[in-house]
């Protein structure tokens, strides 16, 4: 069985990238031992210089990634700050946020950051659009998910199995397995 690490200290996006992966005979192991996240407006560089650090730290193929949430009445924040913004302020104070706004578009962006030793890291990014919702609803999943609606359903309320086929982080790990079953299939 092939193994990858996938440097993470969030253990929902663990769970999320070791189910999807195991469907496809991949075993993913976690490293909770973090990297430096650079501060950026996009998630790709954060996500192609992290996995470059982690892959020549541990001298071995690494994953990592870095995900946010883009509201459209805000701008997109907050975007690459989404970690720092669920810690300070929480779903309850995102909603208050968006009071009055009738425009609640967001989307969801995760991208996967892979390198080798030495190498140059790739970057897959995944989008999922939906929208946000007026309240919190459902308790599966973690962070956002409860007040993002996917086709008028929240990613609390879909449950794990169902979040896994339509997820941001599901098309950002179909596009890495795009890349990855050549390597696979040669190995
Ligand atoms: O509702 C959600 N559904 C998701 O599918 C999802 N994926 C990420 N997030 C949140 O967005 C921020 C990313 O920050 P982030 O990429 O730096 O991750 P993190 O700091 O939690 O872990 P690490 O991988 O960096 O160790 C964190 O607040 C995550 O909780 C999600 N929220
Ligand atoms: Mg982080």
């Amino acid at each position: 069985m092939h193994k990858v690490v996938f440097v993470t200290g969030n253990e929902g996006k663990f769970a999320e990238v070791r189910d999807i992966l195991k469907t496809f005979g991949i075993e993913v192991i976690q490293d909770k031992n973090g990297y430096p996240e650079l501060q950026e407006d996009e998630l790709e560089p954060i996500a192609a210089y992290g996995a470059q650090y982690v892959a020549n730290k541990l001298k071995m193929p690494a994953i990592v990634d870095d995900s946010g949430i883009f509201i459209k009445a805000l701008n997109g924040f907050p975007g690459p700050y989404s970690r720092f913004v669920e810690d300070r302020l929480g779903n309850p104070k995102v909603l208050k946020l968006m009071e009055g706004e009738t425009d609640r578009t967001a989307y969801f962006k995760t991208v996967i950051g892979y390198c080798e030793p030495g190498k140059e890291p790739l970057v897959f990014p995944g989008v999922v659009e939906g929208k946000i919702a007026y309240e919190e609803r459902g308790t599966g999943g973690f962070g956002y998910d409860p007040i993002f609606e996917y086709q008028g359903i929240t990613f609390g309320e879909l449950g794990d199995a169902e979040k896994n086929k339509v997820s941001h982080r599901r098309r950002a790990i179909d596009s890495f397995l795009e890349w990855f079953k050549d390597k696979l299939e040669k190995s």
